[in-house]
């Protein structure tokens, strides 16, 4: 955007049909990465390929934005004067009027709108809206969809139910997705690859499953959970100079005496089980547990 870099050293490639989530903190470079794909900004330095085709900037491009891409932005992008229905199909080839209705009937399920296809956009929440817009970038079946915190304003109970419904249908369809998300549920259950983001370069690469079991960062483990830092000393003497990096999960209680003797100092009841609170020495430390705990003090060790 101006003379220091959004992003360097960014070098990664996906399959077709592959699902990226790129998580990363708020600035770090998210959209900036998903508006040089589709081509609304001008990349300074590297290239970007869709098969073997070099991608333009919009200073080479003269209507921005890629053909088989779509881009639901967090400002999205709908008519609001015009049915959810009619939103649609704007982009609809209009040549097959059966096909177009069964298409839109299918977007609706979904988007989960059906019940609304025939109200004005304008008359919509902002979830509503934002579901709308989805439906409209699916429409004329992008090869690639880059969704920009393309749920943030949709409460959870709708959310997982849309969340499921679109992931599958881009699954069903070999649709490439690349999802921007501070939301790690999300890139956890949802993709086949992670990209952590830190100030403009990539943190961590890889199969989600992959990235998830070898944390190496707090600014990593933050995104799946509380952090809990140790030394590595106090299970183990072998790499006395590194620390331990540990979510909740991964410290559990011990029914005889451990080397990691914990203060509790508050409790969170989540539904299904209650996140604790404590101390150790000067640093704190957070597990889960089944259940309230009632002592004062805890042995904790390391989940097999
Ligand atoms: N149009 C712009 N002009 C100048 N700087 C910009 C512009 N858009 C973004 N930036 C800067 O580029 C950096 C990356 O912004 P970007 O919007 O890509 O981050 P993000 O990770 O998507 O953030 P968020 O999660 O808050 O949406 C930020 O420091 C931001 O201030």
């Amino acid at each position: 955007y101006d003379k220091k870099p959004t992003l360097s050293n960014i070098s990664f490639q996906l399959q077709q049909g592959e699902h990226l989530a790129v998580l990363g903190e708020s600035g770090c470079g998210k959209s900036t990465l998903l508006h040089l794909i589709y081509g609304l900004l001008q990349l300074e330095e590297g290239s970007i390929l869709w098969n073997d085709k070099k991608l333009l900037g919009p200073k080479e491009n003269l209507i921005p934005g890629e053909k088989n891409m779509k881009l639901v932005a967090q400002e999205f992008n709908v008519m609001p004067y015009i049915s959810v229905t009619e939103n649609i199909a704007t982009h609809l080839s209009r040549q097959n009027k059966e096909q177009d209705e069964k298409r839109v009937k299918e977007l609706l399920e979904v988007v989960d709108l059906v019940a609304y296809k025939d109200i004005l956009v304008k008359n919509l929440s902002g979830g509503q809206k934002q579901r709308v817009a989805i439906a409209k970038a699916l429409a004329e079946e992008p090869r690639l969809l880059l969704l920009d915190e393309p749920f943030s304003d949709i409460d959870t109970f709708q959310k997982n139910k849309l969340r499921r419904n679109l992931y599958h249908h881009l699954k069903s369809k070999d649709i490439t997705c690349i999802t921007a998300t501070h939301d790690a549920d999300e890139a956890l259950a949802f993709s086949d690859v992670i990209c952590i983001l830190k100030e403009g370069t990539i943190d961590a690469f890889g199969k989600t499953k992959t990235v998830y079991n070898n944390i190496s960062s707090v600014y990593q483990a933050g995104f799946f959970g509380e952090v809990t830092v140790l030394p590595s000393t106090l299970f183990s003497s072998e790499k006395p100079s590194e620390k331990l990096i540990l979510l909740p999960y991964q410290l559990v209680l011990s029914e005889v005496k451990t080397t990691l003797k914990v203060q509790i100092t508050k409790q969170y009841f989540k539904g299904s089980h209650y996140l604790i609170e404590g101390k150790f020495e000067n640093e704190v430390v957070y597990f889960n547990a089944s259940e309230r705990i009632s002592q004062e003090t805890v042995y904790l060790k390391l989940k097999r």
